[in-house]
């Protein structure tokens, strides 16, 4: 397998288990929380989570803004799941919404006590997006170095970044001095209609032992719209089933299991058993290469970004 595959196996939860794809908890914040204003338990994600982890999941993903820590804390709890086999996830908001902590540092230790830890397994920046109104003051540069004294505080095992592009982790590897604190991940939406979320930025990561993560990897199977309008056909829309028939998995299996080979490591979201269940179904079949390039193919004759779409949106970024 390709050399960033053995970046996913640098990633082991405290206890040394191997981390599984991660189960997200911003999905379910768009669809149930931020149409509310109560920000109590919301016991659907609760349940959601729960199953994941009995089902076999062990890596979750969280964000100040999703407010979904006091969530993942209950799920835990309930699942009696030790602390040490679990690989916890959060993300620092830099300015966009609502902001909850005036810099990165507070962020982490209101996470560490809203999730009921001494320690996150993975910390990032949301994204490079700050902005002198949004985020008091901080830049990239100011919220790296906090992640890296919350590293080196302990209260953080690894710190990574979210939807940066080269320029942005440029920027943290100056602060870094030296590769041991570079990002050790970055999470951007990745799938095969969006297959560099900014100009190069997988190989680059690649090449500087960053793992990439995947958001929106199923996103070809259900979230292809323009403007607001479903787009029922585009390029992929037969060529999945074909492959779902050839290697008797589903179409999701198929795109997780695409997004894997090409060492990065899916973030995804169901709250309904079966598709959990065959989300962590994936290791025991492999693509032959031939069909990842048809898949590459196929995903480049058309484009679809869900995520930030006026940021990235510009012709330097593409
Ligand atoms: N860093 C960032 O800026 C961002 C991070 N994220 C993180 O990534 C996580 C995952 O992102 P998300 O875009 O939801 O990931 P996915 O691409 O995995 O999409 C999940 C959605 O797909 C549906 N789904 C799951 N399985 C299938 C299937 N077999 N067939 C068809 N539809 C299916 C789910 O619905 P159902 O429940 O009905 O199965 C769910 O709504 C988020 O929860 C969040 O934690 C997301 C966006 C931005
Ligand atoms: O999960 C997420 N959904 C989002 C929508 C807009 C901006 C960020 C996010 C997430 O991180």
């Amino acid at each position: 397998m390709t050399k960033s595959v053995n970046l996913i196996q640098n990633f082991t939860t405290k206890s040394g288990k191997p981390i599984t794809f991660g189960t997200g908890t911003g999905t379910k914040w768009q669809n149930l929380k931020k149409s509310r204003d109560v920000p109590a338990l919301t016991e659907e994600l609760v349940e959601a989570l729960l199953l994941a982890l009995k089902l076999g999941y062990n890596h979750i993903d969280g964000a100040e803004i999703y407010t979904t820590h006091e969530e993942i804390a209950e799920a835990v709890k309930r699942s009696g799941i030790a602390r040490e086999d679990l690989f916890i996830s959060s993300k620092y908001n830099p300015g966009f919404g609502e902001i909850k902590s005036s810099n990165a540092t507070e962020a982490i230790d209101k996470a560490l006590k809203e999730l009921n830890t001494e320690y996150l397994d993975l910390y990032l920046i949301h994204a490079p997006f700050f902005t002198p109104e949004g985020s008091n003051g901080e830049t990239v540069e100011s919220a790296w170095q906090r992640l890296i004294d919350a590293k080196k505080a302990g209260k953080v095992r690894n710190i990574g970044v979210s939807n940066f592009r080269v320029e942005d982790l440029e920027r943290t590897f100056k602060v870094a001095g030296s590769k041991e604190f570079y990002p050790k991940v970055n999470q951007i939406e990745f799938h095969p209609y969006l297959q560099n979320q900014s100009k190069n930025i997988v190989q680059f990561a690649a090449e500087n032992e960053i793992l990439t993560e995947a958001y929106g990897p199923l996103s070809p199977l259900f979230r292809i719209k323009k403007d607001d309008v479903v787009i029922e056909d585009h390029p992929l829309v037969s060529y999945l089933p074909e492959l779902s028939k050839k290697y008797g998995k589903t179409p999701a299996q198929i795109l997780l299991r695409y997004t894997y080979q090409k060492g990065i490591l899916p973030v995804t979201t169901s709250s309904q058993e079966e598709r959990i269940k065959q989300s962590l179904e994936v290791y025991n079949f492999e693509l032959e290469q031939a069909d990842i390039d048809e898949i590459d193919r196929l995903g480049n004759l058309f484009h679809f970004r869900g995520f930030f779409i006026p940021l990235y949106e510009k012709p330097e970024s593409k």
